[in-house]
């Protein structure tokens, strides 16, 4: 069964708590969290403020996704705010390879990311160092989305490399998720889904958690 991770961006911003609450209850896996910073992507959501409040709320994994130019500026403030997982796009910076150091030595888990356009190869140098590699299914910046579908070749990519290798890294999908599509990728090699506007735009939220689950069961 695939691990679910709810992105609250698509969550009630005005009754956040309650939303969290339900999705821990559900029985999901960690809480996503998109961080935009208007630059990388062309909207602005949430800071290292938002991780603060959420870190007593929740047992849930807190991973953040960061969508902004020069992670490396802000990603011990991240880890300290009570972040368990930092991913950091491949695209956002010129010294990938440190930032993802610099996450780990802030004890948080570090994931590289990769955008639609960027191939798996730019990143098979950084496997050994990573937790988790998510590869993209839309363009990052919206909820919302339809998923690409020429992603599933990537995620195959990467799990073949990743079993030839014997490494244990997650394979998260983010973007489109929804039943359908969650077995998609479960199929090539897929290890975590986020969700977002499946899980928070139902008026049954507990039901679609069960929907992805039962897709990948
Ligand atoms: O990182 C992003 C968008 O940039 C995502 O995490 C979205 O929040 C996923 O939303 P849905 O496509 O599931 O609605
Ligand atoms: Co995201």
């Amino acid at each position: 069964m695939i691990k679910i991770a709810p992105s609250i961006l698509s969550a009630d911003f005005a009754n956040l708590q309650r939303d969290v609450e339900l999705v821990d209850r559900a029985g999901v896996d960690a809480l996503h969290i998109d961080i935009m910073d208007g630059q990388f992507v062309p909207n602005l959501s949430f800071g290292m403020s938002m991780v603060a409040a959420l870190r007593p709320v929740t047992s849930l994994s807190l991973d953040c996704h960061l969508m902004m130019v020069e992670p490396e500026r802000f990603v011990a403030q991240f880890a300290q705010a009570g972040a368990d997982l930092i991913g950091v796009h491949i695209e956002s910076t010129r010294h990938i390879y440190h930032v993802l150091q610099l996450i780990k030595e802030a004890g948080a888990k570090a994931e590289v990311v990769i955008n639609p356009g960027t191939p798996i190869s730019a990143i098979v140098d950084l496997l050994p160092i990573v937790d988790q590699v998510l590869v993209m299914t839309v363009n990052p910046g919206f909820g919302g989305q339809h998923f690409l579908h020429p992603m599933l070749a990537k995620i195959q990519e990467l799990d073949q490399i990743k079993r030839q290798s014997g490494a244990t890294f997650d394979i998260e999908v983010d973007g489109g998720i929804n039943a359908e599509t969650v077995k998609l990728c479960y199929d090539v090699g897929a290890t975590v889904a986020v969700a977002g506007s499946y899980i928070y735009d139902s008026p049954e939220p507990e039901q679609r958690i069960q929907d992805l689950k039962v897709a990948t069961n």
